[in-house]
């Protein structure tokens, strides 16, 4: 390799990894390894540009001899980013710091198939309740029992029959039947039918909490109940907090609607938690179409409002907020209201500013209680900010190197925060949008 001038090798190992040839690729770092780390122009390295073509092989070598897969271009975009943007999910699924391999929002996993179609075959339910195989979840007043493993990850307590028997034997319990647990991928013809499959319960007691601890498995030392949940809810694992989403939701919904809100009388719980009807025959809820015997979904819009010049965004910040957080306008939509008006209302009410054009990206059930956030990037077409103090304290427009800067401080990359602003975690669809943005724009 001698007497070829360095740039020259870098600019034909960027090129190799940019067409997928691995033989050069792999040559060229044999003789050459400090190119691995060596960038083009606008700061892409070869795993950024094999990442845009999606080219596996070259993706997996430059790995495998060190590539650093958290490094960012100059517009803050990871290798992951570059492969989700162009729609290489195999390749982002391994460059991922995309916990969760390929679900976006936490929240969003579907860990359980909910077998629907179950729901109302009592005896089936009734053997299921009994089978040493169910897993059930205790709650108190909505707090999940959570225990704490070697690694310091929180889960979901997952108890047995015996734990809960006593309490499934008084009258009424509340009780939801969450799903099955979902076939392994390497399923055969002759595997179990889903239905023998275990299946999830959620059981909610209003016990003193500490006699509810005695009950746990793991011991009642490691375990806990989540004491604020918008903060303790945030650090399970996806797959737990993709069954705690209906859990914690439906148990909510049990505990509010104990009375019919047509006629005042008791209602009852059924098809495994999943309905609750008025037990008064001829109540006009029990015929036709009616939404007062279904758990509710509130749909909330969440916005990120792009500036016209693309290069700054729309946040503004509650006064509850901790100092320096801002976050995405949202709003809850109205009845008979399309998701683009609500997103325009919200952003016009909230900060005066004018939105134009309105784009689904992603949406997250958020239990707190049972909120669906329908994520959408928006763009503004009138600028100034006129605030409703009523809601929002400030509404600013930040500039997206700011935002870049304090997105890697905010716990999905290590950085430091010199930003001085301060955003949602990871956990959050607001976080997300913010990362949707940066990933997108230009420099792709
Ligand atoms: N996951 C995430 O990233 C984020 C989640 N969120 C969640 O989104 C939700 C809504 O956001 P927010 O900005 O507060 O909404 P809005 O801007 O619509 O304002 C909230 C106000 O709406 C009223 N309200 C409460 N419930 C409903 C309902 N079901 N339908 C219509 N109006 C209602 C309340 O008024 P009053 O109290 O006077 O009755 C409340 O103060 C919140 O629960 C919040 O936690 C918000 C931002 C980020
Ligand atoms: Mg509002
Ligand atoms: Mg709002
Ligand atoms: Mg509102
Ligand atoms: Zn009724």
């Amino acid at each position: 390799m001698s007497g070829v001038p360095e740039e020259e090798v870098v600019a034909k190992f960027l090129d190799a990894s940019s067409r997928g040839d691995q033989a050069q690729v792999t040559s060229l770092l044999s003789a050459v390894p400090s190119l691995l780390e060596r960038t083009g122009p606008r700061g892409w390295t070869a795993l950024m540009l094999a990442a845009r073509s999606g080219h596996a092989g070259v993706v997996q070598t430059l790995l495998r001899h060190g590539s650093d897969k958290s490094r960012v271009n100059s517009s803050g975009q990871s290798a992951s980013d570059v492969a989700a943007f162009w729609g290489h999910e195999h390749v982002s699924a391994f460059l991922g710091d995309r916990d969760g391999a390929g679900v976006e929002n936490y929240f969003g996993s579907e860990p359980l198939d909910r077998l629907s179609a179950k729901r109302s075959d009592a005896a089936w339910l009734e053997a299921k309740k009994k089978d040493p195989a169910s897993v059930f979840l205790l709650f108190s007043d909505l707090s999940p029992m959570l225990h704490r493993d070697q690694q310091g990850v929180q889960h979901l307590c997952r108890l047995g029959y015996e734990a809960v028997k006593d309490l499934l034997e008084k009258p009424e319990p509340v009780l939801v039947f969450l799903g099955v647990e979902k076939r392994r991928r390497s399923a055969t013809a002759t595997e179990n039918p889903s239905e023998e499959l275990p299946a999830w319960f959620a059981i909610s007691s209003n016990e003193d909490e500490a006699a509810l601890l005695g009950r746990c498995p793991y011991g009642e030392q490691k375990c806990s109940f989540a004491s604020t949940p918008h903060r303790d809810l945030l650090h399970l694992t996806h797959e737990d907090a993709g069954v705690l989403a209906p859990a914690r939701a439906l148990l909510a919904w049990h505990q509010r609607y104990a009375f019919c809100s047509t006629c005042g009388s008791a209602t009852v719980s059924e098809e495994g938690g999943h309905k609750r009807s008025c037990r008064k025959q001829q109540c006009p809820s029990n015929k036709g179409v009616h939404n007062t015997c279904y758990p509710r979904t509130d749909p909330v819009v969440i916005m990120l409002v792009v500036h016209p010049d693309g290069n700054q965004c729309l946040l503004g910040r509650k006064s509850v907020f901790p100092a320096g957080m801002f976050s995405c306008l949202a709003g809850f939509i109205e009845p008979g209201e399309t998701l683009e008006a609500a997103a325009r209302r919200e952003v016009c009410e909230e900060s005066g500013v004018l939105v134009g054009a309105v784009r689904y990206v992603s949406c997250q059930p958020w239990p707190m209680p049972s909120q669906l956030m329908i994520g959408c990037l928006c763009i503004a077409v009138a600028t100034d900010i006129v605030v409703d103090r009523s809601e929002i304290e400030e509404a600013r427009w930040f500039p997206r190197q700011q935002v870049m800067e304090a997105l890697l401080g905010a716990g999905s990359r290590p950085g430091p925060v010199q930003s001085g602003l301060v955003l949602p975690p990871k956990q959050t669809i607001a976080h997300q949008l913010l990362r949707h943005w940066i990933s997108t724009a230009a420099n792709l």
